[in-house]
């Protein structure tokens, strides 16, 4: 990655196999893109880096998924490519289990990274209606493997028992939604990665997800964290864009405006 200017890579993850309740995250990635490039705006993020001429935009289009046991690998080995050609993956979901073999694949190059996660659920269900790979439970194989050395969690507000002593065996950092404020988000430092499940948000602000979990955050409230990130990112991902609950493609539009400023983060600052 040239110092002067980072590359990030675009990779589309149409899958939504692992999801319970609903299902038609698949369908998302498209959607936000095109919300990511509509005239309404420009490229430019709130700290004034503008994506295609502080950050040049590579985009790898939809990763090809069939929904079999192969698609861990795949995307797995995607995460990998991204960090040995030196560029920032932004994956697009589909839905949360892609975070497991996101991370597992950039720790291969990387090690341990440090994870700052958005999100109403804490996802980490030792499995969800049996399964390892659920949406519910990408955190949970993250932390087992040892791929994390701080996992810190913004807007929770789904904590049950299972879920409560899961935190405490793995020693994740967890910010409730009812104790949230953006200057009580411990930042975590290099090598950092993002992952936004857009169920954080308040339905208000984000209709286009299977999870509508009131009480949550404003769009404001997840910029003004990300505005507080001091060290190039290594990756992120925006996860659970389900278009046929959106309105008038609001939340694809709240999506690319995340991308936008996720792309952003991966400009050293000064
Ligand atoms: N990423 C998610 N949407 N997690 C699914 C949540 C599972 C279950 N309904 C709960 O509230 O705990
Ligand atoms: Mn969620
Ligand atoms: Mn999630």
């Amino acid at each position: 990655m040239s110092a002067a200017r980072p590359t990030i890579r675009l990779i589309g993850l149409p899958t939504d196999s692992h999801s319970s309740f609903l299902r038609g995250s698949a369908a998302g990635p498209p959607l936000i893109r095109a919300a990511l490039r509509s005239d309404h705006a420009n490229m430019a993020a709130e700290s004034g880096v503008e994506l295609d001429a502080d950050v040049t935009v590579e985009d790898a289009g939809e990763l090809a998924l069939d929904e079999g046991a192969a698609d861990f690998d795949r995307i797995r080995d995607a995460a990998t490519q991204a960090a040995r050609d030196e560029v920032v993956p932004i994956f697009i979901g589909g839905d949360h289990m892609v975070t497991n073999p996101i991370v597992a694949g950039l720790v291969a190059v990387h090690g341990p990274v440090n994870i700052l996660h958005f999100d109403a659920h804490p996802d980490l269900y030792a499995d969800f209606e049996g399964d390892p790979l659920s949406h519910a439970s990408p955190f949970a194989r993250i932390m087992e493997r040892g791929d994390a050395q701080r996992l810190v969690q913004v807007g929770i507000r789904t904590l049950n028992a299972h879920c409560r002593a899961q935190v405490a065996v793995y020693g994740v950092e967890v910010v409730e939604m009812r104790d949230f404020a953006p200057d009580r988000v411990p930042v975590p430092h290099a090598p950092l990665y993002i992952s936004i499940d857009l169920d954080a948000l308040d339905p208000a602000f984000a209709p286009g997800v299977a999870h509508h979990e009131p009480g949550g955050l404003s769009v404001r409230d997840i910029l003004s964290v990300l505005h507080r990130v001091r060290v190039p990112i290594i990756g992120a991902d925006v996860v659970e864009y389900h278009p046929q609950r959106d309105i008038h493609g609001m939340t694809a539009t709240v999506a690319a405006k995340l991308v936008k400023e996720l792309a952003a983060l991966s400009v050293p600052r000064a």
